[in-house]
């Protein structure tokens, strides 16, 4: 049998989780709200949607800091570029949408 205590515990844990997902989901938001209009100023002034430079520098930086915060720089690396992968799809989509127009 589990201890009373125990499955207490759980559950603040998994308020405690509840959250966190919850502020990281805003956070993306707020996130992709940026980039959409970065996206917008790209496709309307010309330039590509993707900027390897810029992104060489974010994963040297999120590297050290997620390295300083005791979180796998791997991971950080890969959590990175899932996001911006989705980033720069969605700036191809609004460079299309112009060239469209
Ligand atoms: C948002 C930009 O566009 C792309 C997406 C990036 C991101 O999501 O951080 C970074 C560089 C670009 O490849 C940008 O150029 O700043």
């Amino acid at each position: 049998m589990i201890a009373e205590n125990a499955t207490e515990e759980l559950t603040r844990l998994r308020s405690s989780i509840d959250n966190i997902d919850a502020a990281l989901i805003h956070l993306l938001a707020e996130r992709f709200k940026c980039t959409q209009q970065v996206g917008a100023l790209k496709a309307r002034t010309g330039m590509p949607p993707a900027d390897k430079s810029r992104e060489q520098a974010q994963v040297a930086r999120l590297r050290a800091l997620a390295a300083d915060a005791g979180l796998d720089p791997v991971f950080a690396e890969k959590f990175l570029a899932f996001v911006i992968a989705e980033v720069i799809h969605h700036h191809e989509r609004l460079a299309e949408a112009r060239a469209a127009d």
